[in-house]
């Protein structure tokens, strides 16, 4: 009897959490092949917080995170386990998911291992190592070592096919967070007490208009944070908005939350729950944000998105008109700002603009490529 070949599902970070869940539960439909999930606990708090809000338990956690670790001790010690885990769980691909530290170790683990690498969110560039460091380094890394592309829209394949992947092993399928933002927005929808810790905020709010901001990109320097202050600083002081800012262990999210904690019209959350975030998203007026995942959930909530950056691996939303890039100028940021809070059809022509990220069907897509490649390779 031929056992199924596995698959290996491999990452670290509530964001990859987050895009690797309707993966996994896609490919565990397919019987085929048999599904193992690895968590390396590199963000181990926000992991685990995902991982709960996702009803997703690893069958392996290497729990690599510790106290005061240096990022380059961190990728060392992903190296070491990797190649471990690789050797023992032979699987017959490995599947990482974007840009992070985990998904890079992942990848060159496999590598040196002999293991295929798939990877999920293939493409994104922002063309500028430094912007953001270390992930657009990371990324091309994966793409070199990858065989099997799953770019999320057909810009991002044509940013492969121009660095010579070849057509064939791309796949375009939309991205897979898209999956589970509405998979959340309707459990969150159906019940009142999912995401139930932004209540007392939006209680708070009342009629005021919510703006969320989040900022925690590591190559932001502090000047930069402190001008993003500013900029909120002034939205705030307006008495028809209550800004909502959820904070994040990295040092840009703690020092804008340290430069805004007195601001009457800023409220500091701790960082909220998947379902929490979702739920605070659907009623926001307005966003201003760093994050990646936040860009590309926004356009699929009809919720404008201004975005804190001075590029963008995600010019999709931009040319859709679902986002605008920013940058960091406080005059840029409140100018945006003020005219989507002031300017009805502004505002509801970027709500109206269509979502260019996905269908919410990207993780089938993916699970039935993956199935396909592999359903001839069991071993006796
Ligand atoms: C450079 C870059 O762009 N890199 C990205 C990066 O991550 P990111 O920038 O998207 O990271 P975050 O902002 O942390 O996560 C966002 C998710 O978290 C939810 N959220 C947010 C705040 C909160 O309080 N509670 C929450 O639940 C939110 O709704 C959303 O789903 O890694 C990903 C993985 O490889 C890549 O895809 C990706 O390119």
């Amino acid at each position: 009897m031929r056992a199924a070949p596995r698959i290996l599902l491999l990452f670290g970070t509530r964001p990859e959490a987050i895009k690797m869940a309707s993966v996994i539960a896609a490919l565990r439909r397919h019987a085929a092949v048999t599904v193992r999930v690895a968590v390396t606990g590199q963000h181990r708090e926000l992991l685990d917080q995902a991982l709960a809000a996702l009803q997703l338990v690893p069958d392996v956690d290497l729990d690599l995170m510790s106290a005061g670790q240096p990022h380059r001790a961190l990728l060392g010690a992903l190296i070491e386990s990797i190649a471990s885990l690789l050797e023992a769980e032979r699987p017959a691909r490995l599947v990482v998911q974007g840009d992070t530290s985990s998904a890079w170790a992942g990848a060159m683990a496999a590598n040196l291992c002999g293991v295929p690498v798939a990877h999920v969110e293939a493409g994104l560039r922002s063309g500028d190592l430094a912007a953001p460091r270390p992930e657009e380094g990371w990324r091309r890394a994966i793409t070199a070592v990858a065989d099997c592309h799953f770019a999320p829209t057909a810009t991002a394949a044509a940013a492969l096919a121009a660095e010579n992947v070849p057509r064939g092993v791309i796949h375009v399928t939309g991205n897979s967070g898209i999956d589970s933002l509405l998979a959340m927005a309707a459990r969150v929808g159906a019940s009142p007490s999912l995401g139930a810790s932004v209540t007392s905020f939006v209680a708070a709010a009342g009629t005021r208009r919510v703006v969320t901001v989040t900022v925690h990109r590591r190559e932001k320097d502090i000047a930069a944070v402190a001008r993003v202050a500013r900029a909120v600083s002034i939205l705030a002081r307006r008495d028809d908005v209550a800004v909502a800012l959820p904070t994040h262990p990295a040092p840009q999210a703690l020092a804008l939350a340290r430069l805004l904690a007195h601001e009457p019209g800023v409220t500091v959350l701790p960082s909220l729950d998947y379902p929490a975030m979702v739920r605070l998203l659907g009623l926001s007026h307005l966003l201003l944000t760093d994050s990646g995942g936040l860009q590309e959930e926004a356009p699929a909530l009809d919720l404008p998105v201004l975005v804190l950056r001075d590029t963008t691996e995600r010019p999709e939303g931009v040319a859709a008109g679902c986002a605008w890039l920013v940058g960091t100028d406080p005059a840029r940021i409140v100018a945006a700002a003020t005219r989507l809070l002031d300017d009805a059809a502004a505002h509801a022509a970027m709500a109206r603009a269509r979502n260019p990220y996905g269908d919410g069907r990207a993780g089938e897509r993916i699970a039935a490529i993956l199935a396909r490649l592999h359903a001839g390779d069991g071993s006796d």
